[in-house]
């Protein structure tokens, strides 16, 4: 089956977000706002200084030089925090201030301390400046009444410190995508426990769990099936009604170990598609399970991710119908690197740069993963088809 048929299978299928909830500020990270965030108040709330100075008035000091300077009766200091309404901005006068106090009534600009003689009392000002010269206006940051974040934003970074600014301490966000993950296998193990002879460690677990998570997905079960299928059907009956959505690794392929399709079958789950002419990650596998979906990724750990990237973006762009979480394809010119016809449509690693995308990674197998670092994007190399430097190619690129 195409990968593109795969995929508007799985989209089919993928439940539509409507509830929401609330959470505190910083649990918001990577979700998604139910509602659009309007300011209440401007921010800052008052004119503040930009700079450690005084505040004057711009028009007494026109004209000042270092040699002709115009000396200015100090009334006192404003803080940051502190109250500027006792004092008034009256001609010859100045106020102390620091960067951020605010700035008494009467004052139309701060003069930086570095043009003055710093006194305490009687200030010499040896430069003149233009009205409004740093002074931040009220609502600088963000004025009264306007739309700071849209409906459906993605919380992350700037903006959980916008929502901060505004003084929100906790925000209405969709429900997340909620994500199962079973790992099937023998000798994979959790890093903390010396490695027994012959395994690995369960690095698969970290890339899925932190993309899903910084993606307004939460990881509401992990779960090891040992290589028993039995195992596996019972923990998808134990858990897997918890969830949207269940991703399982490993399993997939034809050998003793490959428990998961005579799993689904016990569990009578209806297999959506088994096998998708993609290379690497070809035995992936789709099914519905009493109405959740489960998505059975290879367990080579590229074939992995590259099952991960092109069947759970899409999926979760149509869980929240919002397209920044969809796979972004562009054309770009190849700048380094080839690769020989594949029979299958392949999937490259591939790192982007202002010229276009190069082939970097030393090894192209499946089972490798560390390559991925320095790449950020898949190559679409079409099948039979060599590629090679200079060639115009297609990449995907997902939701960083
Ligand atoms: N005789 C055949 N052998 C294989 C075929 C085939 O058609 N005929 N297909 C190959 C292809 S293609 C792939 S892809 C793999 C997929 O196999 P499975 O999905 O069944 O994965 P496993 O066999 O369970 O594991 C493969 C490999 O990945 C390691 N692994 C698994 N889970 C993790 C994890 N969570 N973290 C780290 N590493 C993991 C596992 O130890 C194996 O080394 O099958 C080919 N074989
Ligand atoms: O599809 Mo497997 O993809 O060779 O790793």
């Amino acid at each position: 089956m195409p990968v593109e048929s795969a995929q508007n299978i799985l989209k089919q299928h993928v439940p539509i977000q409507s509830r929401s909830e609330t959470v505190p500020l910083l649990a918001a990270q990577g979700r998604m706002l139910a509602q659009a965030v309007y300011a209440q108040a401007p921010v800052p709330s008052f004119a503040r200084a930009g700079m450690d100075g005084y505040a004057v008035r711009t028009a007494d000091i026109k004209g000042a030089t270092p040699e002709l300077p115009v000396t200015l009766a100090v009334l006192g200091h404003v803080y940051p925090g502190e109250d500027p309404s006792l004092f008034l901005g009256q001609p010859q006068t100045a106020v102390r201030v620091l960067t951020g106090s605010p700035i008494p009534t009467g004052f139309d600009g701060v003069i930086k301390q570095e043009w003055t003689n710093l006194d305490a009392k009687q200030v010499a000002i040896f430069h003149d400046i233009a009205p409004k010269t740093n002074v931040g206006a009220v609502g600088e940051d963000i004025p009264q009444g306007q739309q700071v974040l849209a409906k459906h934003s993605y919380l992350n970074y700037e903006s959980l410190g916008i929502l901060a600014s505004l003084g929100v301490t906790d925000v209405t966000v969709l429900r997340p995508l909620r994500v199962g993950l079973i790992f099937t296998g023998s000798g994979i193990q959790t890093p903390g426990t010396p490695l027994n002879p012959g395994s690995i460690y369960n690095s698969l677990m970290y890339p899925l769990v932190t993309y899903i998570q910084s993606h307004g997905g939460v990881v509401v079960f992990k779960e090891y099936s040992d290589t028993s299928s039995h195992n596996f059907a019972n923990i998808i009956r134990q858990y897997g009604s918890q969830v949207d959505l269940i991703i399982t690794t490993g399993g997939v392929s034809v050998g003793d170990q490959d428990i998961v399709p005579k799993a689904l079958a016990a569990l009578r789950a209806k297999i959506l598609f088994q096998g998708v002419a993609m290379k690497p990650g070809t035995p992936v596998l789709a099914s519905l399970w009493q109405g959740h979906l489960i998505l059975s990724l290879s367990g080579n750990l590229f074939a992995a991710l590259v099952n991960f990237h092109l069947f759970y973006w899409p999926l979760l762009a149509q869980f929240f119908d919002n397209d920044q979480f969809a796979l972004k394809q562009q054309t770009t010119t190849l700048t380094k690197g080839s690769m020989p016809p594949s029979k299958l449509r392949r999937f490259v690693r591939g790192q982007s740069n202002e010229e276009g995308v190069a082939i970097t990674a030393k090894s192209h197998h499946a089972s490798v993963l560390s390559d991925l670092i320095d790449n950020d994007c898949l190559i679409i190399q079409p099948q039979n088809t060599q590629l090679q430097s200079g060639d115009q190619v297609q990449i995907l690129t997902w939701p960083r």
